[in-house]
């Protein structure tokens, strides 16, 4: 169910928590700062007052003169200060929202995430978050200082001539009428913006990351037209609002400025009856129009107010999505086990299917398939990166489900095959959070074979590491995410090996890094090269979405067609390569 306006601002403030009090106070202060907007007018009048009551002298032109400086600095004094607090109030409350959201999706399912494409999730991140500090920081505290001005004029005004202050009212019943016409349907356009600029975020981030892609297939302008596109929908969007808000916008305007043409005839002809003092008729021909253009800006604060709801459901939708919290402590015992697990990532079709295994604490098991078998699947449902449709995954005696999140990810390691650096520096991508010093992330860097190469890098391990690791080749990077992992030292290692590894020599320092790593760990490698079936313990194979023979090397040869026939092909392509190169390649020595 859709939330109300009222419930989107309460939820905002609650997440403000106790920052939501400088928030208070700066509306407190902008209220009284838009009351004592009265006060300049006050002492204009009674000058005025006095000038036709032929008593003013240079003491009361002097006395209201103080009043009406007074009453404007204290105005913008409170105003400013006002602004301060909701400023600071507002930017506290963002860092908050901005670590929860992400603190969210840190414990959210993979796959509830996956359904929400990179732009989606940066828009909301960056604009959608962001325009809560426009609602915080000015909207509050301007929307009560807009109104509060007005307000406090016309209570003076009617203490004037009340009946004249009420025609001075008149404008403002059809502006209202014009603004609600301006807002009506408008939730829907605004979804509609929301999701074309994370749309065209998405195609910039795709365009950017695939550069090289673009470059290679010579798809710029093709590339460029799915740019352009998102563009132009960006912009069909907007000029719908445009059409929809502008007309309504100008009669605003002008309604709210034509006050005039009620108060200077009926003023006018009040004055000639006797009925109004000849100060009240300047008054409120001076004051009676102007005091409504105050409340102008309502209209943006309006249409800013749609975008800000918009950005606190965006966020709220990602806060929603269920999150893995509580759960028992992470066993003793390290083996794992999969008991009739089936699993679907998009509820239709099954990846797995009656899938059992029992891997024992301690033991180096090789998952061996076919490209697209499941393997990664796998050694996913174990990390809980997602979480099985029927069936269990067990970690010792306890169902991964009921283990506390943190401690899984804690107590459990993973290379994946693609690896992935931040844009800090060496040090910061091998000791990911941890307070590791640098003695012990060396250590870990000389294991993971990768010390040497760091050392010659020009500022060694404060080297920054640029977007996407760009100055790394894909065996450096690897070498980095080993160390990452020994450094890490959880007890359950899960390798999904990469073939990518480049040159020999390159995965030749890789095997050792990866041997060091392995020791005394309960380890799952996602084997693609079959050499490395040989340094483990046991072997699976994934088929037929599911596991389909476990044993070692020489039971499984026995058991199993594909893994013979793997095996069969892959030395034959030794025997080829011996005899083309004439020297030896075999890569597992
Ligand atoms: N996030 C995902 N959403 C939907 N389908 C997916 C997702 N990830 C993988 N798949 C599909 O699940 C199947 C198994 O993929 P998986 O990556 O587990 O295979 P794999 O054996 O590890 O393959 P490879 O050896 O090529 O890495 C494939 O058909 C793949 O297309």
């Amino acid at each position: 169910m859709k939330k109300s306006k009222k419930d989107l601002v309460l939820q905002l403030l609650k997440w403000a928590g106790k920052d939501r009090y400088y928030l208070y106070l700066a509306v407190i202060l902008s209220l009284i700062s838009g009351l004592s907007t009265a006060v300049p007018y006050y002492a204009v009048y009674k000058i005025l007052e006095n000038i036709y009551a032929r008593t003013c002298t240079e003491n009361v032109i002097i006395h209201y003169c103080l009043v009406l400086f007074l009453g404007i600095i204290f105005r913008f004094l409170l105003f400013g200060t006002s602004g301060i607090l909701s400023h600071k109030g507002a930017y506290n409350t963002l860092f908050k929202v901005r670590c929860m959201v992400i603190d969210h999706m840190a414990k959210a399912p993979l796959g509830n995430l996956s359904e929400r494409n990179t732009g989606e999730i940066k828009t909301v991140l960056n604009e959608e978050i962001e325009k809560l500090e426009l609602f915080l920081a000015h909207h509050l505290p301007e929307l009560i200082f807009y109104i509060s001005g007005p307000i406090a004029i016309f209570i003076y005004l009617c203490t004037v001539n009340w009946k004249l202050a009420l025609v001075s009212l008149i404008p403002l019943v059809f502006a209202f009428i014009v603004m609600g016409m301006m807002f009506r349907g408008t939730d829907e356009m605004m979804d509609n913006a929301s999701k074309s600029i994370a749309d065209l975020n998405s195609t910039v981030i795709e365009y950017i990351s695939g550069m090289k892609l673009i470059k290679a297939y010579n798809m710029g302008s093709r590339s460029f037209t799915k740019y352009s596109n998102a563009v132009e929908d960006e912009c069909s969007v907007w000029k719908k609002i445009s059409r929809k808000m502008g007309p309504p916008y100008a009669m605003y305007i002008v309604i709210v400025e034509c006050g005039l043409l009620l108060i200077v005839p009926i003023g006018g002809y009040w004055f000639m009856k006797g009925t109004l003092t000849a100060s009240a008729f300047i008054l409120f021909a001076f004051v009676g129009s102007l005091y409504l253009t105050e409340l102008r800006p309502l209209q943006e604060l309006g249409t800013n107010f749609a975008q800000v709801l918009n950005g606190i459901r965006k966020a709220e939708e990602i806060l929603n999505i269920p999150a893995y919290v509580g759960g028992s402590k992470f066993p003793d015992s390290h083996s794992i086990k999969l008991k009739d697990v089936e699993f679907s990532y998009d509820g239709d079709t099954n990846i797995l299917k009656d899938c059992n295994i029992n891997i024992r604490d301690g033991e180096k098991i090789a998952l061996v398939g076919r490209s697209g078998a499941g393997k990664s699947t796998v050694v996913q449902l174990m990390a809980r990166f997602y979480d099985v449709n029927r069936g269990k995954v067990m970690i010792g005696d306890k169902n991964v489900k009921d283990i506390d999140y943190e401690q899984l990810l804690e107590n459990v390691s993973i290379v994946f095959q693609k690896t992935f650096l931040t844009r800090g520096s060496v040090l910061e991508n091998i000791r990911m959070g941890s307070n590791a010093s640098l003695e012990q992330v060396r250590e870990a860097a000389r294991q993971a074979q990768i010390d040497d190469f760091i050392m010659t890098l020009p500022n060694g391990y404060d080297t920054l590491v640029g977007s996407y690791g760009s100055r790394f080749s894909g065996g450096e990077k690897q070498r980095i995410a080993i160390a990452r992992a020994i450094l890490k030292n959880a007890p359950i290692l899960i390798l999904d090996e990469a073939t990518s590894a480049a040159d020999p020599e390159n995965q030749l320092e890789i095997d050792k890094g990866i041997q060091n790593l392995c020791k005394g760990k309960t380890v799952i490698i996602v084997a693609h090269r079959l050499s490395v079936v040989l340094q483990c313990d046991r072997v699976a194979v994934v088929e037929n979405n599911t596991i389909s023979c476990v044993g070692t090397h020489e039971q499984v040869r026995q058991k199993n067609e594909y893994y013979r026939n793997a095996w069969r092909d892959y030395e034959e392509a030794r025997k080829t390569s011996y005899s083309l190169g004439g020297g030896n390649n075999d890569e597992t020595k």
